[in-house]
């Protein structure tokens, strides 16, 4: 008869493993001496020791075999935010983590970390130090936001102590740093386009933006600190900088770090906020003739005009967590890392 392994504490799978933050989590996971999978539906790189599995989440066979023998699952997959594909989110985000589950509970894992986000509370309007018990957005604010919501839901309510199945869910916000394919490049090619000369609003709401390894360092606090005693079971937690800075502040200091020219004209945030409702709505009704995809889409304008910001007291207290890297380092860091996005390069 074969006889089943008992999965190791330090062997854990990342799904979502190729993506840019499901990288940085690998590389720190190895540094830290775990044995690591990673399940992605493409393979973006090679590094020694570490296994790839290609496949969909959405397979149940296929995660099987990368969940073999694993004690801890990282889930940082998703379809990127910008998209509009509406049955894209509800395939991976919605029924593809309810197969994730499943294929734990089939594997044995343990430990459920998902990458969540603090969107699940924006609603385009004003958060100031937002804690983990604000309600979940009733009008989500795109796809994204809303099979967000959900996965999340699905996550922390498949924690079972009596089955030995535990989950946690981080919420990080905004996101930076070498690699991302999202913040820095959309950034510069709005300004490249000549779009970056307007501050949306008055420029004095305050932000969180999160440094990449700080939030590798919250996914794996939190799994360490993930155990049946542990107030983490079924909770939602902020993995921010902590350190809220004034969106127009941020997009200027990695502007001008890069070459370009700081946005100094202000538009009122109303009058550009209608606007791009407007495109958007036109984008939708045109789709079947041709396909336009607006810069400033309501998502971007609402995240760039208000306050959004959130409070990590949960994490410090239940997991000891403090950002590692502050974010004027993290800011000319990154700066440096993007070579080839810089003017006249
Ligand atoms: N980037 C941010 O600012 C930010 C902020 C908060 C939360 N998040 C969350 O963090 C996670 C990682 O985001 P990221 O910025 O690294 O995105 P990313 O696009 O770089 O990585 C996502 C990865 O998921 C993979 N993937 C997508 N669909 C898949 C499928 N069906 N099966 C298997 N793999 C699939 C992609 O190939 C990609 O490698 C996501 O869950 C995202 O919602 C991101
Ligand atoms: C065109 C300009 C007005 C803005 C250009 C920069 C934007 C591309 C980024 C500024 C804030 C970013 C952001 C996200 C995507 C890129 C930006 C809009 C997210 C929506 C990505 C998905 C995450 O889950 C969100 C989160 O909760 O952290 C991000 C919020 C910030």
């Amino acid at each position: 008869m074969a006889t089943r392994l008992r999965p190791s504490s330090k062997r854990c799978a990342v799904i979502g493993g190729s993506g840019f933050l499901g990288r940085h989590l690998v590389e720190r996971l190895m540094d830290r001496g775990y044995t690591v999978n990673v399940f992605d539906i493409r393979q973006a790189y090679e590094l020694p020791g570490v296994t790839f599995h290609q496949g969909d989440l959405c397979d149940r066979q296929a995660l099987l075999l990368a969940l073999k023998e694993v004690s801890v699952v990282f889930h940082c997959a998703s379809p990127a935010p910008a998209s509009d594909d509406r049955a894209l989110f509800q395939r991976v985000n919605i029924d593809g983590t309810r197969t994730v589950i499943q294929a734990c509970h089939e594997a044995g894992v343990q430990k459920l970390i998902l990458t969540s986000s603090a969107s699940v509370v924006f609603e385009g309007t004003d958060i100031k130090n937002g804690r983990e018990d604000l309600p979940y957005a009733k009008k989500p604010i795109d796809y994204y936001t809303e099979t967000k919501i959900q996965q999340e839901k699905l996550v922390l309510e498949a924690c079972s102590k009596d089955q030995g199945f535990l989950t946690v869910a981080i919420r990080p916000h905004g996101i930076f740093g070498p690699r991302d394919p999202q913040l820095v490049p959309i950034l510069v090619d709005t300004a490249r386009r000549g779009k970056m000369k307007f501050i949306i609003g008055d420029g004095s709401n305050l932000v969180d933006f999160t440094f990449v390894e700080n939030v590798v360092h919250g996914h794996i606090l939190a799994a360490e600190h993930l155990k049946a005693d542990s107030p983490l079971c079924g909770q939602a937690y902020h993995i921010t900088n902590d350190e809220p800075v004034r969106f127009w502040d941020f997009m200027s200091q990695i502007l001008e770090g890069l070459g370009y020219s700081a946005p100094r004209y202000h538009l009122p945030y109303t009058l550009v906020y209608g606007i791009a409702l407007l495109l958007w709505l036109m984008a939708v009704l045109l789709r079947p003739l041709i396909q336009i995809k607006p810069t400033f889409t309501p998502m971007r304008v609402a995240l760039a005009g208000t306050h959004h910001y959130y409070s990590c007291a949960r994490a410090k207290k239940d997991m000891g967590y403090q950002p590692l890297v502050p974010l004027r380092e993290a800011i000319v860091r990154t700066v440096e890392s993007y070579p080839h996005l810089r003017k006249g390069a």
